[in-house]
């Protein structure tokens, strides 16, 4: 199973028929390889499901020129086109029946006695009078040059809503439908676990909330999640401000010397200083400092990114950790972490112990709101690993995600810059030339839109991993118990049979007046933060983080995708990032003056139900901006799907 290994490694075109407009006013090619021609589906709030979608040419516009198209949009295109005609050759197509009599005729052979294989047989054969998964197999090894959930893709179109994947004697199911999903996800949850991803995640993140198991999870988050509190995130507010002034500081020295930057290398720097002193009140300060822990962070996460290709986990041979140098530092980076999580849970404990605070619901520390500090006060076992891999989980959760959520919106304002113009108007009426407030937060209704809608094109991550627990069905398929299951975020949110114009990055399909959108009030097809009991927990805080920052670095400069800068292409990951940096040219703005009108914002700026409420309350935190000086290289991310074959295939 090595051969699909590359397949989950190799990076990615951006400039697939699947991605956004390359160029503004470019043509948006959706080609459903069964058929060009328009289909019909039903009507939601944001979406569209009875409109009449033409796949062929989703925005009316003419097709781009050929003379102008790169060599390496043609050779995707021509690769694109390759695949969809295998696909609905039938190439990929396995016939169950035909297959399990195969396999049973070969068992036979090899001497497995009849009765034994009766048994065996016998759940499959009950599953008669049902309707079987519709599969595909597995010469997708052979289908390079993509991230593997843009051939996922492909198949969703030929194969809907679920099928199952079969990659030798290794299966898996692959689910595109919101009710599926919502069944997997809310529904009958306790039927799921993580599968695959605890089992490659254990080595940094042990029994943290992410990979838990039932048991662990169901009191790990009655404790962290209060942790989260509104009054919490509004001491967050100032933080992420506070943060992304430094950035600005730094961009304005490069817009100075007319140096391009690579914003998502700033950008995970950015979201790890916030993290840090989020969940356990530690100032990285990544971007002007690029050794010890900063450096051994990123070891780890580099590790854990590593393991989820390798075609063997050789971490596994005992030996192995003591005589390879990379192993080696490995161990010496997640001890340097250890012990420095241990420093700092003991600095907090002697806070607690000082402190005259009553402990109670919205419990802040304001010299340290963080996690960590009301974990502690609420007397959570200091001493405990399950604390240290909890707040590892976190600092992993909340840094990668938030990071790929502003590279790739940028990107994709780079691609529309009617949007970025839009945005610039609503940030400058709003909040000015100040740090945003919570009060802001709630005015910022465009900025919000433009996240909600970068994290559809671009969800993070890409696929949720379950395993089933029991047997269960899925829509009208039986399943069993041990099945290894993707859910595609992005395939929902890509749908061409739940969305208009899906690949289009338009933040106006998000009314302004309604409300923000979530899994629930989008039914299941739009699942940013995932949904039912394991849904994330920082899901306010990660929109807030993301909002400040984006409406402070537009309001104070324009971003385009520097000339000559490397082509901007999707590698897989647990989330998607660039495989060689999103290079950018930075530039001042020269913003129009501001109107004291601030208590007239030219958009709506009510709290409709169901948005995220903020109180009034006041900031807390040093707000003298600092600069920073230096840059490191791009981090790599970890590789959460490719893990999964790893695991079964390794
Ligand atoms: C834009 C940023 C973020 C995105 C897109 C995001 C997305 C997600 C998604 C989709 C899940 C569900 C995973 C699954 O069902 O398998 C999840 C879970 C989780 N997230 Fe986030 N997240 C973000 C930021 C954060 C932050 C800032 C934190 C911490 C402060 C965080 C902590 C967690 C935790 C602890 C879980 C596991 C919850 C559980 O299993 O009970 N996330 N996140």
């Amino acid at each position: 199973m090595a051969a699909i290994f590359p397949l989950l490694q190799v990076p990615s075109s951006v400039s697939t028929r699947f991605s956004p407009p390359k160029f503004p006013g470019k043509r948006v090619q959706v080609t459903n390889p069964s058929s060009s021609s328009a289909i019909h589906y039903g009507k939601t709030e944001g979406k569209s499901k009875f409109d009449t979608v033409a796949l062929a040419s989703s925005n009316g516009r003419e097709p781009e020129p050929v003379e102008s198209k790169s060599v390496e949009k043609l050779l995707d295109e021509k690769q694109n086109a390759e695949l969809s005609t295998r696909i609905t050759s039938g190439e990929f197509t396995v016939q169950r029946s035909g297959l399990l009599s195969l396999l049973k005729n070969g068992l036979s052979k090899v001497g497995i006695p009849d009765d034994v294989l009766e048994f065996l047989f016998k759940w499959l054969d009950s599953g008669k009078d049902y309707s079987k998964i519709p599969e595909a197999k597995g010469a997708i090894s052979a289908i390079r040059n993509e991230a593997f959930f843009i051939p996922l893709y492909e198949l969703y179109l030929t194969y809907g809503g679920i099928f199952r994947l079969t990659f030798g004697p290794k299966s898996f199911l692959i689910v595109s439908d919101p009710s599926i999903a919502k069944r997997i996800l809310k529904d009958n949850s306790k039927a799921y676990s993580k599968g695959i991803l605890a089992e490659i995640l254990d080595f940094v993140m042990g029994k943290g909330l992410i990979p838990a198991d039932v048991e662990v999870w169901r009191v790990r988050r009655r404790a962290i999640v209060p942790a989260l509190h509104q009054k919490y995130v509004e001491a967050m507010i100032s933080l992420f401000g506070q943060a992304t002034e430094r950035l600005c500081n730094k961009l304005d020295v490069a817009a100075s010397d007319g140096e391009d930057v690579e914003m998502e290398s700033l950008f995970s720097h950015l979201t790890l200083d916030i993290i840090g002193k989020a969940v356990f009140n530690y100032e990285f300060d990544s971007l002007s400092n690029d050794t010890g822990i900063v450096e051994a962070v990123y070891t780890v996460l580099r590790e854990a990114e590593d393991r989820s290709v390798a075609p063997f986990p050789i971490w596994e041979i005992p030996i192995w950790k003591d005589i390879s140098p990379r192993q080696k530092k490995v161990t010496a980076a997640l001890k340097l972490i250890n012990d420095k999580l241990d420093e700092l849970i003991a600095i907090c404990k002697r806070m607690v112990d000082e402190e005259e605070l009553q402990f109670h619901e919205e419990y802040v520390n304001e010299q340290d709101p963080s996690i960590l500090h009301f974990l502690l006060a609420s007397g959570d076992d200091v001493s405990s690993k399950q604390l240290r891999d909890d707040l590892m989980t976190m600092l992993i959760a909340g840094h990668e995600t938030s990071a790929a959520v502003l590279t790739w919106t940028f990107y994709l304002l780079s691609k529309e810059p009617h949007v970025l113009s839009k945005l610039q108007e609503e940030v400058d009426c709003i909040i000015g030339d100040r740090l945003p407030t919570t009060e802001d937060l709630k005015k910022l209704k465009y900025t919000t839109r433009v996240i909600n809608e970068s994290l559809r094109l671009y969800p993070q991550p890409p696929v949720l991993i379950r395993r089933s627990l029991e047997n269960d069905m899925l829509g009208k398929y039986p399943i069993r118990r041990g099945e290894d299951i993707f859910i595609s975020v992005w395939n929902l949110h890509r749908s061409p049979r739940l969305w208009d114009d899906a690949d289009k990055f338009n933040p106006e399909r998000w009314p302004l007046d309604g409300p923000n959108p979530n899994e629930t009030n989008q039914n299941f097809c739009y699942l940013p933060f995932g949904g039912g009991p394991r849904k994330c927990v920082g899901d306010m805080f990660a929109t807030f983080e993301t909002v400040v920052a984006v409406a402070m670095l537009v309001r104070r400069f324009n971003f385009q995708i520097a000339i000559g800068a490397p082509p901007v292409r999707m590698t897989t990951g647990a989330t998607i990032h660039t495989t060689e940096g999103l290079t950018m040219t930075v530039t001042r703005r020269i913003k129009p003056p501001i109107i004291p009108t601030l208590e007239k914002p030219v958009l709506r700026a009510d709290t409709p139900e169901g948005e995220p409420q903020l109180g009034q309350k006041g900031l807390v935190g040093d707000s003298t901006p600092r600069v920073w000086t230096s840059t490191r290289s791009s981090p790599r991310v970890m590789t959460l799907l490719s893990t999964v074959v790893r695991t079964h295939h390794g």
